[in-house]
């Protein structure tokens, strides 16, 4: 099964599967959202289901909730955990200081939420996600419902003022209504090309009123598992300065996608 995997899909797996060796028994871990993120908690469960590994997971998205469910990782709310070992995640770019922008999936607020309760966040990621500079990945933002239109003026204002690069915003659509978050909001993809200061620009979109969260991770993440779709993976921490090389077995997957086709 696993030589049906596109390239990209191997990469992604790899790196699920090697960050999964992250989790420890006892851990309280949070389960990030996305196809890179779907493998994340197929390997975890699979390493609960057949090592007896017994970790609890807060999961980023009912959609993921959904999965962890299914694969069989026992769950319970953020309020519940107070503060987490460790998240797992997935992001569009990420750039050298591991500065992320995420929200693809448009979960970007219970992530980032999840995320900043983490002692630790491991981002998860195929090689193609890796930027000099951040932007060409467009920027999603999370607005409230009520007087979007108006949020999506001043966002776009605000843009001029700082001189930002592109400054076109659009609405993220479902079909033909506009998309809607968990928490029942909208999302405007930001078309930015380049984001000179990532850290000022986080700032200063959530103060314009109806913003309730940008996709810029800042300072979040230290370390990232990037996957190729050879098999080889490289974990990068940018605190202690190390990069380590390793390859993952794609033959040891087959229980895991027997398990999720039967
Ligand atoms: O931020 C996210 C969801 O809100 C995802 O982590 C991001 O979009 C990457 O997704 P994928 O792993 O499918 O490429």
């Amino acid at each position: 099964m696993s030589g049906d995997l596109s390239p990209i899909d191997k990469a992604k797996f790899v790196a699920a599967k090697r960050a999964a060796e992250l989790v420890e028994d006892g851990m309280r871990v949070g389960l990030g959202t996305g196809s890179t993120a779907a493998w994340l908690v197929r390997c975890l469960g699979e390493m609960v289901r057949e090592d007896g590994l017994k970790i609890t997971g807060v999961p980023t998205s009912a959609r993921t909730a959904e999965l962890a469910r299914e694969v069989g990782i026992e769950l319970i709310t953020l309020d519940e955990a107070r503060w987490l070992d460790l998240t797992i995640d997935g992001a569009d770019e990420f750039d050298s200081e591991l500065n992320l922008i995420k929200g693809g999936g448009g979960a970007l607020l219970q992530e980032k939420i999840v995320a900043t309760a983490s002692d630790q966040m491991v981002v998860i990621a195929d090689k193609a996600k890796e930027v000099e500079t951040l932007g060409a990945f467009p920027l999603p933002i999370e607005v409230i419902p009520f007087g979007w239109q108006t949020s999506q003026a001043l966002v776009e204002e605000t843009l001029i003022s700082m001189d930002v690069m592109g400054r076109s915003s659009t609405l993220r659509m479902n079909g033909a209504s506009p998309y809607v978050t968990d928490e029942g909001n909208h999302i405007l993809d930001l078309h930015l090309n380049r984001i000179g200061n990532p850290r000022q620009l986080a700032l200063v979109l959530n103060q314009i009123p109806g913003v309730v969260e940008n996709g810029l991770f800042i300072d979040i993440c230290d370390t990232v598992v990037i996957g190729y779709g050879d098999g080889k993976v490289e974990v990068r921490d940018i605190n202690e300065g190390t990069i380590e090389t390793d390859r993952i077995d794609f033959v040891e997957t087959d229980n895991l996608f027997a398990d999720l086709n039967d």
